[in-house]
């Protein structure tokens, strides 16, 4: 049977690159049949017109309808799994709580609306910025949906430590494993490799002993990888799309299909307060293990050092101060 996919942001750039990985199979795997609902506001609708005639003109097999809406009700209804990339973006001039409100009531409008729609199993990615806090008020706003069914996007902060280690180290990409990022998807994020490890000729080690530079992963690693966002924006004059994404797709295909064997990814989640000394009431990106059933499990016991528990702590501070902000813009 086919599944249910919305896309919000459609007409935007990531859409743009995101939508014929999703429709041509790469993501839900090359059986599943798919329908697309696309969301964006009214303006758009024209451009998004073009977007539809596009992945018309791509002939897939899999996907078997597109519509493409400015109403949330009709692009949430009975859906699978939501992508929520549309947002507000920063304006000049304009402050972080000016860019916090405008997308509190983007969110806000949008998580009731799933919550309203979309079916109970509904698997929702935020990636339009803030996108742990936006992803915060859509659970806030969805209250008869599990908070489990929520994440945001750091897969590329992952993807993005990822490559420069393998680049460090001299090997393939796919032989580093269980990067991890820890908190905001902002310049306060952690990206930690304590316990990655590199598979190399002499077989599988530590990121540490693989890439034999301690200095470097505690600075220019950690900063180049923070900055990523704002380096790519600096030289683009546009924020990442292709990468956001892949990063998209291997999220979902890692959350639909479950994390390989010994495997585990990163993904911003509500925190219930029991892990790692994460406040409770936030969503914060932790290493988690999917599950076949697309259950999910926090990856506990793993050590914190000094180090890291000094650079855990403030991006939740961050994220406090965003909720606290943001909440406050929430309808009563
Ligand atoms: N989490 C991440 O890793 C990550 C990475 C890259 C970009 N982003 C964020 O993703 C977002 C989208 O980026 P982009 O480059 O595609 O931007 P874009 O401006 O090209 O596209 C955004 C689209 O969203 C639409 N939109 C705005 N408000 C909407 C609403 N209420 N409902 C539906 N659609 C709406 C816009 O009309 C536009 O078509 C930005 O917030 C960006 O910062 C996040
Ligand atoms: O706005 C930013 O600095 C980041 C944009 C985007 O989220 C990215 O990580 O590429």
């Amino acid at each position: 049977m086919a599944i249910r996919v919305c896309v919000t942001g459609a007409a935007g750039q990531i859409g743009y690159a995101l939508l014929y990985s999703i429709a041509s199979g790469s993501v839900f795997g090359p059986e599943q049949t798919l329908e697309l609902t696309l969301l964006d506001i009214t303006p758009m609708m024209e451009s998004l017109k073009g977007v539809v005639m596009e992945l018309q003109d791509c002939a897939l097999n899999l996907l078997k309808d597109v519509v493409a809406t400015d109403k949330p009700e009709e692009a949430f209804k009975d859906i699978d799994v939501a992508i929520l990339v549309g947002s507000m973006p920063r304006r000049e001039g304009m402050e972080r709580s000016d860019l916090l409100k405008a997308n509190a009531k983007i969110f806000e409008t949008q998580g009731k609306a799933l919550d309203q729609f979309a079916k109970k199993t509904v698997k929702v990615l935020v990636v339009g910025n803030p996108a742990n806090t936006n992803c915060l008020l859509a659970i806030k706003s969805a209250s008869s949906l599990p908070k489990e069914n929520f994440s945001c996007l750091t897969r590329l902060d992952q993807n993005r430590a990822q490559a420069q280690i393998a680049a460090k180290v001299g090997v393939s990409n796919d032989a580093v494993r269980n990067v991890i990022i820890w908190g905001n998807h902002s310049s306060t994020q952690y990206p930690d490799v304590a316990h990655a490890n590199v598979q190399t000729a002499s077989g599988s080690i530590g990121a540490y002993e693989a890439v034999k530079d301690d200095s470097w992963i505690k600075g220019d690693f950690i900063k180049t990888v923070q900055q990523r966002g704002a380096a790519v924006i600096k030289a683009r004059k546009l924020s990442s799309a292709m990468s956001a994404a892949k990063a998209i797709c291997d999220h979902m295909s890692d959350w639909w299909f479950g994390t390989k064997e010994g495997e585990w990814t990163s993904m911003g989640v509500w925190s219930d307060g029991t892990h790692y000394g994460i406040p409770e009431g936030i969503v914060y990106s932790v290493p988690v293990r999917i599950n076949p059933d697309r259950s999910w499990q926090v990856v506990d016991g793993l050590s914190v050092s000094d180090f890291a528990r000094e650079k855990m702590d403030i991006s939740a501070k961050e994220l406090v101060e965003e909720r606290d902000t943001a909440t406050q813009f929430l309808s009563a």
